[in-house]
């Protein structure tokens, strides 16, 4: 017999599965081996935008949760990404993955060729962590429900389409299946639990369709980068571009920028 808590789960994987960003054209030419070089570059180079902000929004969360087991759940998520010390965790392996595509660490690090569409679509994903309740700032990260499967879609494609780049510089995706299978677990346990009323639901299935449309306006604008000018649209001829030291650098990110 269904109950409230397996009724939500449905309408959670339901929505985890239709909105989730592998139909986003963008991933579909990826998956698809159709990308060229500068664009498979300017999707890692942007989305390491959003790779240094997860473990902001997770440091924002944590300060949320009052028991010291649910603090230490989320801790080590921010270690995930962080790792204990430096040459580790996943931002590490995101910059080797950018320079196993041609990309030097510094043009990443710097930040000044994201793109506006991108800044404001993890801007938005950090502040609705920063602003909402537990219970919809953890529904939020639910898309990772959907991530392992991306994540060996993605390696396949990689290695058979993009040859030029280095295998080594996948370990990040190989990481991700089983970090994403261990979060989005805890995470569903937790929004099941939270979940009380039907208001409550109602929010936490919001928060995840806001979160699809997150990663959907991330990928729209990386898409859509190459067919303006300004910044962002030079990323096209690997290392040593002179845009690194160009205009817009006064744009890279500071500490506590996004806090
Ligand atoms: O490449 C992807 O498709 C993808 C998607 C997602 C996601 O679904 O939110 C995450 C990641 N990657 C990822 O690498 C990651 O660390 C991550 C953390 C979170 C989160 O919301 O806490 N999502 C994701």
């Amino acid at each position: 017999m269904s109950t409230p808590r397996t009724r939500l789960e449905e309408r959670l994987r339901a929505v985890a599965q239709e909105r989730y960003h592998d139909r986003h054209p963008f991933n579909v030419r990826m998956h698809a081996g159709e990308l060229t070089p500068a664009e498979l570059r300017r999707w890692i180079l942007n989305r390491f935008h959003y790779q240094r902000h997860i473990p902001v929004k997770d440091a924002l969360i944590t300060a949320k949760l009052d028991t010291s087991r649910l603090r230490r759940m989320w801790l080590r998520r921010i270690q995930d990404h962080d790792g204990a010390t430096d040459g580790e965790g996943g931002i590490e392996r995101w910059l080797r993955l950018g320079e196993a595509a041609g990309l030097d660490r510094d043009r990443l690090l710097s930040g000044a060729e994201v793109v506006p569409g991108v800044r404001l679509a993890v801007d938005g994903y950090v502040n609705f962590c920063r602003l909402r309740d537990p219970l919809e700032a953890v529904a939020a990260s639910l898309t990772e429900l959907s991530a392992p499967g991306i994540m060996l879609t993605r390696i396949d494609a990689f290695e058979r389409y993009y040859p030029w780049i280095e295998r080594e510089g996948l370990v990040y995706f190989r990481n991700r299946v089983d970090q994403g299978r261990r979060d989005s677990t805890e995470a569903l346990d937790l929004v099941l639990t939270w979940a009380r009323s039907p208001a409550d639901e109602d929010r936490a299935v919001a928060a995840l369709a806001f979160k699809c449309d997150v990663l959907w306006s991330l990928l729209d604008a990386v898409d859509h980068a190459d067919t303006k000018d300004g910044p962002g649209t030079g990323i096209d001829d690997g290392p040593g571009t002179d845009l690194k030291d160009g205009p817009g650098t006064d744009l890279k990110d500071g500490p506590g920028e996004a806090t």
